[in-house]
């Protein structure tokens, strides 16, 4: 910015963006010690209880893969909260949504991945016949903690020739 020159105000798009986000975060609700001491849960699905917030969380989303993932071909979400908004995204862009699932849930053939994550141990899978070579798929979920889950769903991506 230049020396003197007025500090840039946000649009009126941003600043409708921005009231979105906080309705967002307002609706998710906060459970210490949960499901073991130490835990902060935040629990995302309070949002699906407030209309107004779930379809603001709608609109940032697509918003957000338009602008900023536009070679988006396939939506990813992982079990289970990935896909109570993966699906939504996907339906609104007009493209498939896949799921991933904990293991065992799956039919088919199917690829592998376990992992460590913030309370626990867990392993993930995909329908391989899901993946088409080279596709471009952007994984969703409600929520990161130490970020393992959605590791290994990238590495499943990958195992399965997806990008
Ligand atoms: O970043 P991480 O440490 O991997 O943790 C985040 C993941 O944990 C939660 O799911 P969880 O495995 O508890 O399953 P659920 O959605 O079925 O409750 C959450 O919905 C994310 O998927
Ligand atoms: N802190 C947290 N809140 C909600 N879900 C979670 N999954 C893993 N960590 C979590």
């Amino acid at each position: 910015m230049l020396r003197g020159a007025a500090a840039p105000t946000a649009t009126d798009e941003q600043k409708k963006e921005l009231e979105k986000i906080e309705l967002i975060k307002k609706n998710i609700g906060l459970y210490p010690d949960f499901p073991k001491a130490g835990v902060l849960f935040r629990d995302t699905c309070t949002i699906l209880r407030q209309p107004n917030a779930f379809q603001a969380l709608k609109e940032v989303l697509v918003q957000c893969v338009r602008v900023h993932f536009v070679e988006t071909e396939c939506i990813g979400g992982l079990d289970a909260r990935g896909f109570l908004i993966g699906p939504i995204i996907a339906l609104e862009l007009r493209i498939p949504f896949i799921p991933i699932r904990k293991r065992g849930k799956l039919p088919g053939k199917v690829t592998t991945e376990e992992y460590t994550k913030e309370y626990g141990k867990d392993a993930v899978e995909i329908q391989d016949e899901s993946v088409t070579a080279g596709a471009k798929i952007l994984l969703v979920d409600d929520l990161l903690a130490t970020g393992g889950s959605l590791q290994a769903s990238c590495n499943l991506i990958e195992k399965c020739y997806g990008k």
